[in-house]
């Protein structure tokens, strides 16, 4: 008989993340959900551009873009991932669009790690469909809208140094491992020790 009681969840990896992580795609993909439980099992700090906008306009996106405009949000994030970019390295979602500002890719790829979260536009669309917390879908036809920006995006979320595919019934945590797993084959950004 041991002395003790047996532990039975085994020696815990421990990570060193050496850069922030990215995660950049469209609406839908997962970055908050996904982004979120990558920064738990990392153990590191996680962050959302449009929380931090949110927070720091005390007003969510929904109301910004109609009280400002979009040029007005695309400032502040602009301002907020580069602010945010300073921090500890730790795990930084985006909002879809973001990316798509040169500048923010710029910024990224200097002192981050971009990763697309890569999901197909059914599966976009099905994530999406029953919210009306993103202002871009606001239209006569969302659906149709989702995927012109869909067509429009891809080939700029295509420049992300790392993709993880997002397929249909890959729930949130395992997406998280492989996001784990995609990175881990960077050794300029995360390392187990
Ligand atoms: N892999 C997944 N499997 C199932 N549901 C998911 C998955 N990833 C995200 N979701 C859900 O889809 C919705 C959109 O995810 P979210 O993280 O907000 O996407 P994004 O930040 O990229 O717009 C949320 O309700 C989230 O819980
Ligand atoms: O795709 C976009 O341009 C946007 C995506 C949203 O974030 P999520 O991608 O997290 O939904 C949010 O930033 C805003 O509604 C604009
Ligand atoms: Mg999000």
């Amino acid at each position: 008989m041991a002395d003790k009681a047996p532990t039975h969840t085994g020696p815990q990896a421990t990570f060193r993340l050496k850069k922030t992580v990215v995660m950049v795609g469209m609406m839908g993909a997962g970055k908050t959900a996904v982004g979120r439980a990558v920064a738990q099992k990392l153990d590191v700090a996680f962050l959302d551009s449009d929380a931090e906008i949110e927070a720091a306009a005390n007003m969510t996106v929904p109301e910004i873009f109609s009280r400002d405009g979009e040029p007005f949000f695309r400032t502040k994030e602009t301002q907020v991932i580069t602010r945010l970019l300073d921090a500890t390295p730790c795990i930084l979602s985006t909002g879809g669009g973001a990316f798509l500002g040169a500048q923010n890719r710029e910024t990224i790829s200097e002192r981050g790690v971009s990763v697309w979260l890569n999901a197909d536009l059914d599966v976009l669309w099905n994530r999406v469909r029953h919210k009306d917390t993103r202002p871009l879908l606001q239209t006569d036809d969302p659906k149709a809208t989702l995927a012109a920006l869909f067509q429009a995006r891809v080939p700029v979320y295509r420049m992300a140094d790392v993709m993880v595919p997002s397929d249909h019934g890959v729930a949130i945590d395992a997406m998280a491992d492989r996001v784990i797993e995609a990175i881990l084959a960077r050794s300029d950004v995360l390392e187990k020790t």
